[in-house]
């Protein structure tokens, strides 16, 4: 099959920007805020950033690029709000699409027996729910925190507690309209183009620029019950929590937290959570263990509240926790969904948020996640507490096989991700050098211990490891870079086809 050879970024721009003809504009100075993200690793400068106000103007950028060819070496990247970790969304020397610049053109919420909600990529997540809740609606699958863009989520997957019933974010997208690397604008979905929209699901930004999205919906519960309950033994923990993505009649939401010696764990926990028996919790020590916590929604209305106490009692017995260690309480549908940001404010005003976040999250197949855990968990994170460790599981049917997204080979596979902050300057086990020696150690150990893991917001710097990502998988991601972006010209920050420019 036809590799593309790695494309080099270019030095200069042609000049030539400064005279195309767009509804939006283009600008030249003060484009710091395009070389940030999230992670806070890596700074590449684009030499323009185009404020979009329509799909023409994406595609007449994109066509100019074209148009001037190969020897001009210029990229383009879509950029939603620029949380990725490893630069995905710069092009170093490049154009930065700034996607929000379209916001603003209309959610469209279609209500009728197949709801959806028609939306700019460049949306926040947390808008659309806004938008979506004042019909009754919402959309099925989530992400954990929402203040992130339906561009930039469907480019890797869009993944959280509810995936293991609707399946990832890209598993409920009814149509998309996508701008590829050839400056066309195509309307796909399964039935129309269904090529190009499998490949731009979980694509990484490589094969077009998502403009706009069609996302299915379902009637939006009013409440929550958020429930908590903690396991000393993860074997317990793992075979409840492959319980109960299961069953038919089951938790909406189930995700799983890593809890390695954490001081004062069911008294902070108090500020939000009821124990359900208050002596019983006082007396529990977490301290100096490494704990596992369940954690389990289950969506009700008022009409309903009485029998889902019951319901939820019918099904927590099924579970083997540690009695005296169940946590609950009730929230409306939005703060639940909108937790994360609620975490954000507090790191936020305590300066640990614009922080480097070396991040690694994990795709690992049910046989092996014991042995995973009994090495990561139990030796390699054993000293170390620099933010949240997430475990939970999934079932592969829940997802589409034709998309760009890299799965492991079973039926249920586990997410486990690392979501450490960094203190910049220190030299101690909080410091970035340190953390990024940790995720070294756990990618080498899964390596080397053949645990077919796989990375999501996967992160590679050579071909031959994105090959090796890719698997079986990569022909097909090759022949569509190939029949989309011939000239490599999208997404350069992923640097599957491209060199970023400190590596040249
Ligand atoms: C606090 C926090 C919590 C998170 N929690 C979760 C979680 O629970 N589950 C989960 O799945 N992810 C989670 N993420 C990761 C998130 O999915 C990624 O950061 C993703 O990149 C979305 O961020 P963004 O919208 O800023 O996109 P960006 O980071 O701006 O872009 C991501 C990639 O997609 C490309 N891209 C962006 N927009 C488009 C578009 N319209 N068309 C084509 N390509 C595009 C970019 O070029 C880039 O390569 C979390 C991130 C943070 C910071
Ligand atoms: C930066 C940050 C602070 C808290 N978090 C999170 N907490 C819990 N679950 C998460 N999922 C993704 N980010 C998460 C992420």
């Amino acid at each position: 099959c036809m590799v593309l050879k790695s494309r080099p970024c270019s030095s200069t721009a042609p000049s030539s920007l400064e005279t195309l003809q767009v509804d939006g504009r283009f600008s030249f100075v003060q484009n710091e805020f395009a070389a940030k993200d999230f992670g806070n690793q890596f700074h590449f400068l684009p030499s323009a950033v185009l404020y979009p106000k329509s799909v023409s103007d994406i595609a007449t950028t994109i066509r100019h690029v074209w148009q001037v060819g190969p020897g001009s070496e210029l990229t383009i990247a879509a950029r939603g709000v620029g949380h990725s970790i490893k630069g995905q969304a710069q092009a170093p020397q490049g154009i930065v699409i700034n996607m929000k610049s379209m916001n603003g053109q209309g959610m469209r919420v279609h209500t009728g027996k197949f709801p959806y909600v028609d939306v700019s990529a460049g949306e926040l997540w947390i808008d659309i729910l806004q938008e979506c809740l004042k019909f009754g609606l919402a959309p099925k699958s989530w992400t954990d925190y929402l203040h992130l863009t339906v561009g930039g989520t469907l480019s890797n997957a869009g993944i959280s507690g509810q995936a293991f019933r609707h399946g990832p974010q890209i598993s409920n997208v009814d149509q998309l309209e996508v701008v590829t690397g050839k400056g066309e604008v195509v309307i796909c979905s399964e039935e129309q183009n269904a090529d190009l929209f499998h490949g731009v699901l979980g694509g990484l930004g490589q094969f077009g620029i998502i403009t706009r999205a069609k996302i299915s919906l379902e009637p939006a519960p009013k409440m929550v019950k958020w429930i908590r309950v903690l396991y000393s033994d993860f074997d317990t923990f793992a075979r409840d929590q492959e319980l109960v993505i299961s069953a038919e009649n089951t938790f909406d939401y189930v995700e799983g937290l890593v809890l390695v010696n954490k001081t004062g764990l069911i008294h902070n926990w108090r500020s939000s959570f009821n124990p359900q028996d208050p002596v019983k919790a006082s007396r529990f020590i977490s301290d100096q263990r490494t704990l596992f916590c369940l954690e389990l929604t289950k969506n009700f209305n008022p009409e309903n509240a009485d029998e889902i106490d019951q319901e939820i009692e019918t099904l927590l017995s099924e579970l083997n926790y540690i009695t005296s260690t169940l946590f609950m309480s009730e929230v409306p549908y939005i703060e639940f969904l909108d937790r994360v940001h609620s975490a954000e404010i507090k790191l936020r005003s305590k300066g640990l948020w614009d922080l480097p976040h070396p991040w690694l999250n994990l795709l690992v197949p049910k046989s092996k996640i014991h042995k995973f855990a009994e090495v990561v968990f139990g030796n390699i994170l054993r000293d170390t507490n620099n933010g949240p460790v997430l475990v939970y599981p999934m079932n592969k049917y829940r997802w589409n096989n034709k998309t760009s997204v890299v799965l492991p080979e079973e039926d249920i596979f586990y997410m486990v991700a690392f979501l450490p902050h960094a203190i910049p300057s220190s030299m101690q086990n909080d410091g970035l050098h340190y953390i990024l020696s940790l995720n070294k150690r756990i990618l080498d150990f899964c390596k080397t211990a053949q645990l077919g893991v796989k990375q999501y917001l996967p992160y590679y710097t050579t071909q031959e490891a994105w090959r090796e990502h890719f698997g079986p998988q990569w022909e097909v991601f090759v022949r569509r870079k190939s029949a989309y972006d011939p000239l490599a010209i999208l997404a350069p920050g992923q640097r599957i086809f491209h060199k970023a420019i400190s590596t040249l």
